[in-house]
């Protein structure tokens, strides 16, 4: 069976400057996937030539093992896209809109109404079926964008940034929805959103300065998060210099005159040896954390190890 996705060594030149360089992505499976980066990163150039919106310098794209090169029409049959704005027509009506971007989609006559019922059932917005777009809100716009990306079935739909804008309560009751789409459909979702990527997507895929620096489970990703100090809260909490005679601490922080962080090199059992020589020295130990780094930090890693 073939990918849904396979990218084999993608790179696009804009005038002299490169933007991305040999991007290889492979995924088998439906769900979501998460294209992460900073702003420049190439998550949109990535996007676009998957898209067929913009044709690459080198490297080809295969969705559903169809060649985007040799027949674009039948690799865009198989995919859905939502730009980061919206392609809306204000004055049309969502039914008027989707029966529109049906017709586009080259979706056969007789089946047209059917497949608007459909992706409106789907997005929840079917009561909204003959309301103006420009009257709906940002929320139910999204919606509107979404239904028009899956109205012909896709095997793979491509979200950018699709909560950039909205308030809180339509990014969660977004994210609702592409988890469920992700049900039928494999979704490329595109962020700088750290904690939204880990909420929504099952792998991840990190783009630094056109370069993926990360591709794995968003578990692979999540433990990469290493140990990176320890804190310990101690009755009689002795001298930096005492502590730092354990063997394997490196610095030491204070937090209060009972608490500190310590900062460490080597493996994480160190803290039983922490445990043991406040046993042995009476420093009357009262609590002890490992303290991972945050995403953030993974993130600011992976970033710097590109530049
Ligand atoms: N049309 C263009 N002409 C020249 N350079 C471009 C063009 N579009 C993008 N770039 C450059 O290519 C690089 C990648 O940009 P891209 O838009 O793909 O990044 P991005 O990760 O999507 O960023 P953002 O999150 O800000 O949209 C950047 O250095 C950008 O300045």
């Amino acid at each position: 069976m073939s990918a849904l996705l396979k990218v084999e060594n993608l790179s696009h030149r804009y005038a002299t400057a490169w933007a991305i360089r040999d991007i290889n992505i492979e995924i088998n499976q439906k769900g979501v996937v998460g294209l992460l980066g900073s702003n420049g990163a190439g998550k949109s150039t990535t996007m676009n030539i998957i898209c067929g919106v913009l044709n690459q310098t080198e490297g080809e794209v295969y969705v559903n093992g169809i060649d985007k090169r040799k027949d674009p029409r039948g690799a865009k049959r198989e995919l859905g896209f939502l730009p980061q704005t919206p392609p809306l027509y204000a004055d049309f009506t969502v039914n008027e809109y989707l029966t529109y971007a049906a017709t586009l989609r080259f979706i056969e006559r007789i089946k047209i109404k059917s497949a608007v019922e459909e992706a409106m059932e789907k997005t929840g917005i079917t009561h909204f079926s003959s309301r103006l777009i420009k009257n709906l809100s940002g929320g139910y716009r999204q919606r509107v964008g979404i239904a028009q990306a899956i109205i012909h079935k896709p095997g793979m739909v491509i979200l950018d940034e699709p909560t950039n804008g909205l308030d809180p309560n339509q990014v969660i009751e977004a994210r609702k929805l592409i988890r469920e789409i992700a049900n039928d459909h494999l979704v490329l979702l595109s962020s700088h959103v750290l904690s939204e990527i880990n909420l929504l997507c099952r792998e991840i895929i990190m783009i630094e300065g056109g370069r993926i620096v990360f591709a794995d489970s968003i578990d692979a990703f999540n433990s990469y998060a290493q140990p990176q100090t320890i804190f310990v809260k101690m009755d009689n909490l002795p001298a930096a210099s005492e502590l730092q005679r354990i063997p394997g601490i490196t610095k030491v922080e204070a937090v209060s005159p009972n608490s500190c962080h310590l900062y460490f090199s080597g493996s994480s059992t160190i803290t039983q040896t922490i445990i043991r020589t406040s046993i042995e020295n009476n420093w009357g130990l009262s609590e002890i954390s490992l303290e991972k780094s945050l995403l953030d930090d993974v993130f600011k890693q992976l970033s710097h190890s590109q530049q």
